[in-house]
């Protein structure tokens, strides 16, 4: 049994991520958001694109403000009116100001705003009643971004902060990784489908539901090959299938010592590399993970007959043999899935599991031997983390108390009590 953390480093040493020449694909911004960027990005455009004024006030030469105050004003004359969108066509001479409104142009000759409060208007004269900062509420033109310079970087997930900042640079279509293809397939005879009545022995097939909404909430795109029987035959032609057409492989049961479970073996007959069979985590103990080395897809036919089979580029595809219990099979996915997913997706930081410190309401309790995970919700109480156990059954075949769960508690290994109100280590799930 491989120790939690060595297990997630060896995953993620063994990802190759999609390639960012030709795992790519171009896409409208407005459907960018939750993908990652695959190419740096710079703009054209200095940001701000023009001195503009960050106050509704007046745009005045800070030589004729200098030293004014209430009892000493000092008055201009308005010869311009600058609203947003316009540009201004008067240079300001001495003695003179414009009324000015957020966000409008700098007019030429001033180079401080004050803000209406600090004025009084009469007609065309303003009254200037504090002296300003020099350069006061004038945000200068690429003071934010100067054009050329970096923007973002390839391999970040592009959220509303990162497409404001491609819709400012003038960026309506981004380049991205494509979605990777994620397989899920369900092993067991005893499974039927939700649709389907259960004869006795049956149940149903949950982990497939499960496991195709993890993937589709990592950004990655599932594909279900659907409930395969305990058999060899159409077990080793289910998981050839689905390492032919995905770039990851998620099957569920089938890998501990029983009868029927033949994962790994297939995996092996296959020509997989097995690099992990059991890991000391609670539930999720039975994980198989393994490699497949996969010709990839050449880009056009003639690159095929030019590029001999030596040549060819050559990426490894990830197998992840989850346990069946349905419990165990979604630990194993928050634990140790969903990083290297990530890092398969092309994110450049960011793969780990997000572990926060807390405490924890209850009592948890373990066997000390694995480290164990236990569900239940968190919540900031007083800026702090605190965990509360999900009531009933930890059983990693119990999976109706892990609703409305946002995080698993860690009793880590050798440990097997926290006490109430005592510090935990925890994984927030959602
Ligand atoms: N002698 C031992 N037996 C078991 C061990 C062990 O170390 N020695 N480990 C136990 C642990 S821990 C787990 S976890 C399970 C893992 O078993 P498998 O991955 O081989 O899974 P199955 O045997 O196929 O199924 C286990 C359990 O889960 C239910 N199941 C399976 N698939 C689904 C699905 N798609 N949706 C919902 N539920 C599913 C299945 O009916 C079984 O009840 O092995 C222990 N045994
Ligand atoms: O590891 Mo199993 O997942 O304990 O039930
Ligand atoms: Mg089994």
């Amino acid at each position: 049994m491989l120790p939690a953390h060595d297990a997630e480093r060896l995953i993620l040493e063994l990802v190759t991520p999609l390639n960012a020449q030709r795992d790519v694909e171009t896409i409208d911004l407005l459907s960018a958001s939750g993908r990652v960027l695959a190419a740096d990005v710079s703009g054209a455009l200095d940001f701000p694109h023009w001195d503009n004024s960050a106050m509704d006030g007046y745009a005045v030469r800070y030589d004729d403000v200098q030293g004014c105050s209430a009892d000493h004003p000092v008055t201009l004359e308005i010869v311009e009116e600058i609203p947003a969108g316009y540009q201004p066509q008067m240079t300001i001479q001495p003695g003179q100001a414009a009324r000015i409104l957020t966000g409008s142009m700098m007019p030429a000759g001033a180079d401080t705003i004050v803000m209406q409060e600090e004025t009084q208007r009469e007609g065309d004269r303003v009254t200037i009643l504090t002296t300003p900062k020099p350069k006061a509420f004038v945000r200068h033109r690429a003071a934010f971004y100067r054009a050329g310079e970096p923007l973002l970087p390839a391999g970040i997930s592009l959220a509303a902060p990162e497409i404001a900042v491609l819709a400012t640079a003038q960026c309506p279509s981004v380049t991205v990784y494509r979605r990777p293809r994620v397989a899920i397939l369900s092993t067991g005879n005893e499974l039927v489908s939700p649709d389907e009545p259960l004869a006795p022995g049956q149940i149903v097939d949950s982990n497939q539901y499960a496991l195709a909404s993890l993937v589709a909430a990592a950004g990655a795109e599932p594909v279900l090959m659907g409930i395969i029987p305990d058999q060899p035959e159409p077990l080793q032609q289910a998981i050839a299938n689905a390492v032919s057409l995905s770039d990851m492989v998620l099957s569920s049961g089938g890998v501990s010592v029983g009868d029927y479970d033949y994962v790994d073996r297939i995996l092996a007959d296959l020509g997989g590399t097995l690099h992990i069979r059991s890991v000391a985590v609670k539930p999720g103990k039975p994980l198989t993970v393994a490699t497949f080395n996969k010709p990839e897809a050449q880009p056009d036919a003639e690159a095929q007959s030019t590029h001999s089979s030596p040549l060819t580029p050559h990426s490894s595809l990830l197998y992840f043999g989850l346990p069946g219990n349905p419990v165990s099979a979604l630990v194993s996915f928050w634990r140790f899935v969903q990083p290297a997913l990530r890092k398969l997706s092309g994110l450049t930081a960011d793969w780990h599991p997000n572990f926060v410190q807390g405490r924890s309401h209850h009592e948890l309790r373990s066997d000390g031997k694995r480290e164990t995970y236990l569900w239940g919700r968190v919540n900031l109480v007083d800026g702090v983390y605190e965990f509360q156990l999900a009531g009933g059954s930890h059983s990693s075949g119990n999976l109706i108390n892990l609703a409305q769960t946002n995080a698993l508690a860690i009793v880590p290994v050798g440990q097997t009590a926290i006490a109430p109100g005592d510090a935990v280590q925890i994984l927030l799930i959602h």
